[in-house]
């Protein structure tokens, strides 16, 4: 007999969850919380419009899977950034939502616990609650919006956003970006196709309207202004392109659609090969371009942890190398620290 059913045919569990002002209601904003995100865009914004002479540095882990050496690498980088305020904004780089080439751990809201149980609701829970864990530090905090719900649930404590290679030419990133209240930086393809990060920055410049979910967990309409501070983030593609060449074709590009350029330079992924040490050779470069007068680098972002290296993800969690990425490979903090200051020395 044929099977009657015509949806659903590949869904195997529907569960509710927890809605956006529930968890708002568990992990309440003290006013220093919203002083360091206020803070963190305004600042930002200001580095972008060129106000703000300072670099913006996005730094931090790959990914974050493990809350507590999350909280012992954010006290260390607080230390790190007001030492060097003058001339650098360090962001955290907490990045939650992990987009895969094929298939992969996608990060700890959608499986915080490693082990493929997917309790999406804990991982929001623990995101949340790490998140305001950093806005108490007064240490602003930087995500990839990968996931186009879950802003309602955590997006008002990123003082700066990304939208990852493999989206910036999804229309509905582009569509959730023009609502976004901080800047948001586009990377080129993983091919090296600039022209989707530039096109992006158009689209989002202009209102949308599209469906989601509104702070109640409701379906809903929702209607933007449009998001003008945005920038490009050269991530390398088939080739790297961080050196001066790259950076004088992506101004020019820029320029030519009165598009005032400031670009953001990732250190890591295909510009270094995701080789964490070949970071400090991008950051090399960048320093001697912006000593050598260049005006459009605005910022750059750094792969970091407590340690070097990257690891798989074990069977046995006992087994799991503490404060190492689980993703890409990434700076231990002593080389993070030492690169940073080398940069701020370059660019006096
Ligand atoms: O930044 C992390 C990775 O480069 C990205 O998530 C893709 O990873 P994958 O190619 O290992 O899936
Ligand atoms: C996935 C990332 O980068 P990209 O989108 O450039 O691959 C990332 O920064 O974690």
């Amino acid at each position: 007999m044929m099977d009657p059913r015509i949806e659903n045919l590949n869904v195997s569990a529907e569960q509710s969850i927890i809605t956006p002002i529930e968890l708002k209601e568990l992990y309440p904003l003290s006013e220093k919380h919203i002083e360091t995100v206020n803070k963190g865009q305004t600042t930002i914004k200001n580095i972008l419009n060129g106000s703000d002479k300072r670099i913006l540095a996005i730094v931090g882990p790959c990914s974050i899977h493990d809350i507590k050496s999350a909280k012992e690498y954010a006290q260390k980088l607080k230390v790190l950034a007001d030492d060097l305020k003058e001339d650098l904004f360090i962001v955290m780089r907490i990045y939650f939502e992990k987009p895969r080439t094929t298939v992969g751990w996608k990060g700890l809201i959608n499986d915080p616990y490693l082990d493929n149980s997917c309790k999406i609701q804990d991982g929001l829970k623990q995101a949340r609650g790490l998140l305001v864990y950093i806005a108490e530090l007064g240490l602003p905090a930087a995500g990839e919006a990968l996931d186009i719900v879950t802003p309602q649930y955590i997006q008002d404590l990123f003082s700066w956003t990304a939208i990852g290679a493999r989206t910036t030419e999804s229309q509905s990133h582009r569509n959730m970006s023009s609502g976004l209240s901080s800047v948001v930086g586009f990377k080129n393809g993983t091919d090296g196709n600039i022209d989707i990060a530039i096109n992006a920055m158009q689209a989002v410049a202009s209102p949308h309207n599209f469906v989601s979910i509104n702070p109640e967990g409701k379906v809903a309409v929702i209607r933007t202004l449009g998001n003008p501070n945005t920038h490009i983030i050269l991530r390398g593609g088939k080739k790297p392109n961080f050196e001066a060449e790259h950076i004088a074709a992506i101004e020019k590009k820029l320029s030519d659609l009165q598009i005032v350029p400031r670009i953001m330079v990732d250190c890591s992924h295909a510009n270094s090969s995701k080789k964490a040490q070949k970071q400090e050779i991008v950051l090399a470069s960048l320093a001697g371009q912006i000593a050598g007068g260049n005006k459009s680098i605005m910022g750059f972002m750094v792969e970091s942890n407590l340690m070097f290296g990257k690891q798989s993800i074990p069977d046995d969690q006992s087994e799991l190398k503490y404060g190492v990425s689980v993703t890409d490979e990434c700076l231990d903090f002593e080389s993070t620290e030492r690169i940073l200051r080398e940069f701020c020395r370059k660019i006096k």
